[in-house]
């Protein structure tokens, strides 16, 4: 089998440095440019500086050359991958989608999963997920992910293709629950960034944590998830990862507003627009879900963090 990562931004460059240590991988870009510049330094100057990209990678912008290989790699941001997939969609046909994304879109209030199936209706399509930092991979680092494929044999066919030296893939068949792990939890490290920016310490950031972990329990089982699917590596192992690393753009974003300074726009931080659709699901669900709507409504600047934290404390007392 042949792969091919669909979008050279940290993660797709990552995932085609981990993947060339198994055989030859075609690492394509929509940017001509950024492409030609990638194949004549080999490296990605803008997102993983310095750390060279293998010789078994190809960098390509021809989308005929990267649609050789039988299984794909969807690198792209959440909010970006229907229309990246509607771009190709008639070429994707039959072909083995792998999205790497963690998002709820948007418009749909659907995960990638379910976006795929939409966009291309006869491909064959899995997730990974879980905690990892472009970084670390890129520098072979030890990591654990989540392979979640409806389909068992195509599974454990991806598991073994996908696995490499230092990148472990387990197994689930449970999808939506290891779609909303990865989505949900940039939204409580939105939240977690901006309690340390803020000076509130580290207990607040604990509470936000576990209470922002009952919200992400209860939106997945609202959507069908397996409750053992979120305390693996794609709910609560990626929960941690990210609301305690400063190398997360989401807790790094997060923190800009708890200090009140300026954030990088071109940055992508997918628990923006999560946070928005998680919510606004939760209401029309009646679901309770206090931390998740206070982020969408700081990320939008309705509200400075002392308020937000205020409004999070004042709330009526309840069991645990
Ligand atoms: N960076 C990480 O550490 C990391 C780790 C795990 C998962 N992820 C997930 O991977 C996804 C991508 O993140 P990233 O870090 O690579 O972001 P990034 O901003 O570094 O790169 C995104 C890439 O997608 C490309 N792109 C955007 N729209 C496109 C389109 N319509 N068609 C084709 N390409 C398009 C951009 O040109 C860019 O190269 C996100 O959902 C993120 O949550 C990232
Ligand atoms: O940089 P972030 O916040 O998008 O996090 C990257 C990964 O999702 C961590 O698992």
């Amino acid at each position: 089998m042949s792969v091919s990562v669909l979008g050279s931004g940290a993660f797709g460059t990552a995932l085609a440095i981990s993947l060339a240590g198994n055989g030859p991988v075609t690492l394509w870009s929509r940017n001509g440019d950024q492409a030609k510049q990638m194949r004549a330094a080999r490296e990605n100057a803008t997102r993983l500086p310095s750390i060279a990209l293998p010789a078994d990678i190809t960098v390509t912008a021809d989308i005929a050359e990267a649609l050789r290989a039988a299984t794909l790699l969807l690198a792209v941001p959440m909010q970006k991958l229907r229309s990246a997939l509607q771009d190709h969609a008639p070429a994707l046909r039959g072909k083995t989608l792998v999205a790497c994304c963690k998002g709820i879109e948007l418009t749909s209030g659907l995960g990638p999963v379910a976006v795929i199936k939409e966009s291309v209706p006869d491909a064959r399509v899995a997730l990974l997920t879980g905690p990892s930092f472009a970084d670390d991979i890129a520098h072979g680092l030890p990591t654990a992910l989540t392979l979640a494929c409806e389909d068992t044999e195509l599974g454990k066919a991806l598991q073994t293709e996908l696995t490499t030296a230092n990148l472990r893939l387990y197994r689930t068949t449970d999808t939506i629950g290891a779609e909303l792990g990865g989505a949900l939890k940039n939204v409580m490290a939105i939240g977690c960034g901006a309690a340390i920016g803020a000076g509130l310490g580290d207990s607040a950031r604990a509470a936000l944590m576990t209470r922002g972990f009952a919200e992400m329990q209860r939106f997945a089982a609202m959507r069908g998830a397996r409750a053992d699917t979120l305390m693996g590596l794609s709910g609560l192992g990626d929960l941690v990862l990210t609301c305690s690393s400063e190398l997360s753009r989401n807790y790094r974003f997060g923190l800009s507003l708890g200090l009140n300074q300026p954030f990088d726009s071109q940055m992508t931080v997918e628990g923006v627009a999560t946070a928005r659709a998680m919510s606004d699901i939760a209401a029309k669900e009646g679901l309770d879900m206090p931390i998740s709507a206070t982020v969408a409504d700081l990320s939008h600047g309705a509200y400075s963090v002392t308020e937000a934290i205020q409004n999070l404390l004042n709330r009526p007392l309840k069991e645990e």
